[in-house]
């Protein structure tokens, strides 16, 4: 649907796309993810034709948009700063950009209504723009873009203005929209959980380049590399020694949970550049309590650091012979008391759950 044939985009020296080679599906729901200048608002703007390109190409339904104008391309854009007209109503928003087509006004009335339902804001049309609620005019601003039918709808930060409650609502909405009307979105976000709960695949981008393009299961669970395993969620870090390889396993020694076996699978496809490590997300560990055996392999440790989070509990534990606590999460249960600082504790992983970083 959307190709980028090794896009290299330069401002002035500076290099911000270098060599973006990737594919987006036709219907899915694709996201941009990465730190603040990564490039993922200008690789979203090179789509629209808001932003030239130095090399390479995009392509969107086989065709290369070298020579089209962003008003000529199937593509519209949905930004951060819901840019609606506060002396309009929401109707003539909606309707804004259907003003010069040659339809009667009661079939473009017919449409405003449409996209208006579409987005929640069924019989919001004769409200004055000005009077709405933040996600109310983010809602307007999406049905303004649904409204012309695009094949293609980009959304730049369309939900970092607004409160986590609001925020977190929109986000189950926009995925039910999407689903609905059927259309490819591609989404620019540096929130990975955002990332992590609405996209059919990531592209994660450090430097203007993407550093691994996946699922999200995927990328939460097998990061190509460290600084994509930092980027996504937590993830513990423990230093490790290869031992050996061989039959498709490799052996490693790892201080505070001992000699371990890990697949070839669990290793990291990027090069790590410096000292092999094992990662392992605070969920993967558990915290035994009297009495429980572990299902695999147990390590012994002390409770350094407790945060509450009514739900669930992180513990900083700190493994014997290991100096940097490491993260572990426990879903809280009702009658299993949260345990103290100091406490000697034991940890239970398994081997299946790391990650190897080399
Ligand atoms: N018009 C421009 N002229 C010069 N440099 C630019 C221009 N637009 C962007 N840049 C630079 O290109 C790099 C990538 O910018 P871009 O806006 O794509 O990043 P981003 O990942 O979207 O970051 P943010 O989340 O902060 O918007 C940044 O270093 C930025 O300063």
């Amino acid at each position: 649907m959307i190709e980028f044939q090794d896009v290299h985009k330069y401002y002035g020296d500076y290099h911000a796309l270098r060599g973006i080679t990737a594919t987006i599906r036709e219907g899915e729901f694709f996201s941009l993810l990465g730190p603040s200048g990564c490039g993922k608002t200008t690789l979203l703007r090179t789509i629209a034709g808001f932003e030239g390109i130095s090399s390479g190409a995009v392509l969107i339904d086989g065709n290369s948009m070298e020579n089209v104008p962003a008003n000529k391309r199937p593509t519209n854009m949905v930004f951060q700063s819901y840019a609606i007209f506060p002396h309009l109503t929401v109707a003539q928003n909606v309707g804004f950009g259907l003003r010069r087509d040659p339809r009667s006004k009661a079939e473009k009335d017919k449409l405003v209504e449409e996209s208006l339902e579409m987005v929640g804001l069924k019989g919001y049309g004769a409200r004055a723009a000005h009077a709405l609620s933040g996600g109310q005019r983010q809602r307007v601003a999406l049905a303004r873009a649904l409204i012309l039918k695009p094949k293609v709808l980009l959304l730049d930060e369309p939900l970092s203005a607004l409160d986590k409650k609001i925020r977190e609502q929109m986000q189950v909405e926009l995925i039910k929209l999407q689903r609905e009307v059927g259309i490819t979105f591609v989404l620019v976000t540096h929130d990975q959980e955002e990332a992590l709960v609405m996209s059919d695949r990531i592209a994660v981008m450090f430097e203007g380049e993407i550093a691994q393009l996946a699922d999200p299961e995927t990328l939460y669970r097998r990061p190509n590399s460290r600084r994509v395993a930092d980027f996504i969620g937590v993830m513990n870090f423990l230093p490790a020694r290869v031992l050996g390889e061989g039959n498709g396993h490799i052996q490693l020694d790892v201080p505070g949970l001992g000699p371990l076996d890990v697949t070839e699978e669990q290793a990291s496809a990027a090069p790590n550049g410096g000292e092999a490590a094992v990662g392992f997300r605070p969920e993967t560990l558990t915290l035994l309590y009297d009495g429980q055996t572990p299902l695999d392999r147990e390590a012994p440790g002390t409770i350094d650091e407790v945060v509450y989070y009514g739900d669930m509990t992180y513990y900083d534990v700190k493994l014997d012979g290991v100096e940097k606590p490491v993260r572990i999460s426990m879903r809280n249960v009702f009658g299993r008391p949260v345990l103290d600082v100091g406490t000697r504790t034991r940890v239970a992983w398994s081997p299946g759950a790391l990650v190897l970083f080399r």
